[in-house]
């Protein structure tokens, strides 16, 4: 890894109640996926470690949830002071452990303070209200309170969002937080605690426990004191803790998987549809959950852009994150490059072309080319299921009606995008899409102002925005009786 202006920020142990626990049963290293070097190591935290930060959790809650909300609002503001001060090791960090070039790392790194920022200023304005009552001797009123004490589980692919769009908005509600980061990419979330510790954060509000989803997450996920669990990542997995969460009738936050089609219309403007596909489809290489997974085309532009689109994936730099001009890393790791090996060659059989790529990269390791395929149908993997790597299929359509169905034939519903000019398209188009995000002549919307979230089995709940901080709040209503 390159050189860290601060070393101290690569914690190689978990962080529980506001100390440095180096001891597990076993320990986790952690590679960079372009060289296979390793970057380092943290514990395999035992069931025993993961309680006892709930326990520091919980023992944490009574006085952190008393702070006065502007108190609470300060350190929140520190620690965003802190991440942006610290930026270029953060991104030295995360693209160490994760591969993403270092330019779109240290964006992820801005976009994850953001929230820390957003939430700061939300952690003051929780507001309650009042309702007049049916009686003249009695007032009503509602207040809204911390949920009380809340795990977070969270994916490789955007570390420095994901945590922060979490503990963010948690810690600002007054909550106490376990963290069970991605055991592919630990070191930013306790580079992150490291950070919260340095900005005054009291121990116990916010612990990161590095392990076993099978230990630490079940703990997290079935202790009785936990509850509210916030989950990032797959379907399958997201579907699993909310079953086991049941079993103490915890509340949820699930951003799940997606399966995101691009739809681009005859009237659209040819170069903004094909930046837009670049950018939300190779984006992290293409592991992200609001990645264009299908991109449809209709027929008029059709030729006119799988050239265009081409020329432009075909010009795209893959290569270390570190180096200079690089816009494509590798995948995370060789069960990723096999899921889009699978894709290529199962859409090869059933007729799709390739117009550039559709192979692993000279550099080898887990690099694998941009690729577009032509002549992509529905009976294809690539259509049903979610790639999570830089192949872009290219369907054709004819009519506007049948690219929705098409677009919503699925069971995810977290983000989609359209091109066109049509002002009356772009609010029929937006309406019928059944997903929780929505891009018009955009391909990237993230934005820690915005509500994140899908619909169907892409997940429940928004994160960022006002509405973030809600899922971390229960509004209790006071009747007083007896005033006259
Ligand atoms: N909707 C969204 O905002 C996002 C969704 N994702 C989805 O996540 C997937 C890729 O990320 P991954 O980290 O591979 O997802 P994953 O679902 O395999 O793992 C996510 C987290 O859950 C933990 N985990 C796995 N099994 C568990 C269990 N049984 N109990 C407790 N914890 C468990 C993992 O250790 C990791 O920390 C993709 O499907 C992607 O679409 C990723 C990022 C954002
Ligand atoms: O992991 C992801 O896909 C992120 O949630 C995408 S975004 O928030 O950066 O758009």
């Amino acid at each position: 890894m390159q050189t860290l202006q601060d070393p101290s920020l690569l914690r190689q142990a978990c962080f529980i109640d506001g100390r440095w626990e180096a001891a597990g049963e076993g320990v986790i290293t952690v590679t960079n996926p372009s060289t296979g070097a390793v970057v380092g190591t943290v514990p395999k935290a035992s069931r025993e470690a993961t309680r006892a930060a709930i326990l520091a959790a919980q023992a944490a809650l009574p006085a952190w949830s008393a702070r006065p909300a502007k108190e609470r609002a300060a350190i929140l503001r520190r620690w965003y002071d802190l991440i942006v001060a610290n930026a270029d090791d953060l991104a030295r960090i995360l693209t160490a452990e994760m591969g993403k070039p270092f330019p779109e790392a240290r964006g992820e790194i801005l976009y994850g303070a953001a929230f820390f920022e957003w939430f700061a200023e939300e952690a003051k304005r929780v507001a309650g209200e009042t309702f007049p009552a049916p009686v003249a001797d009695k007032r009503m009123m509602a207040i809204r309170q911390p949920i009380g004490v809340c795990a977070a589980i969270t994916p490789w692919n955007f570390p420095m969002a994901m945590i922060p769009r979490k503990a963010a908005p948690a810690i600002a509600a007054g909550c106490t937080m376990v963290l069970k980061p991605a055991s592919a990419t630990p070191f930013s979330a306790l580079a992150l605690a490291d950070l919260a510790e340095r900005a005054g954060l009291p121990a116990g509000v916010f612990s990161v426990v590095t392990g076993a989803a099978s230990v630490v997450g079940e703990e997290l996920v079935t202790s009785p004191i936990v509850r509210k669990v916030t989950f990032t990542g797959s379907t399958e997995v997201g579907r699993e803790l909310m079953a086991k969460a049941a079993g103490t009738i915890k509340k949820v936050s699930l951003e799940l998987g997606g399966n995101a089609p691009l739809i681009v219309f005859d009237d659209a403007s040819l170069e903004v549809a094909v930046q837009g596909a670049v950018a939300s489809k190779f984006r992290n290489a293409g592991q992200t959950c609001v990645c264009a997974n299908r991109i449809y085309v209709q027929d008029g532009i059709y030729d006119a852009f799988v050239e265009r689109f081409a020329e432009v994936v075909s010009a795209l730099k893959v290569g270390d994150g570190f180096e200079a001009g690089v816009e494509q890393g590798p995948l995370i790791d060789e069960a990723g490059v096999a899921k889009v090996e699978d894709h290529v060659a199962d859409a090869l059989a059933k007729g799709a072309r390739i117009v550039t790529g559709g192979r692993r990269h000279a550099l080898g390791g887990t690099f694998y080319e941009p690729t577009v395929l032509a002549e992509a149908t529905a009976q294809m993997r690539i259509s049903r299921e979610e790639t999570f790597g830089p192949v872009a299929p290219i369907f054709r359509f004819a009519e506007e009606k049948e690219v929705v169905a098409l677009a919503n034939d699925t069971e995810f519903g977290l983000a989609a995008y359209f091109f066109t000019q049509d002002l009356k398209r772009m609010w029929r188009v937006g309406e019928a899409l059944e997903f929780g995000i929505v891009g018009v002549n955009a391909g990237i919307t993230a934005y820690e102002g915005a509500p994140f979230g899908g619909v169907k089995a892409s997940g429940i709940g928004r994160e960022g925005s006002r509405h973030g901080i809600e899922e971390f709040l229960e509004l209790k209503y006071l009747c007083l009786g007896d005033i006259n």
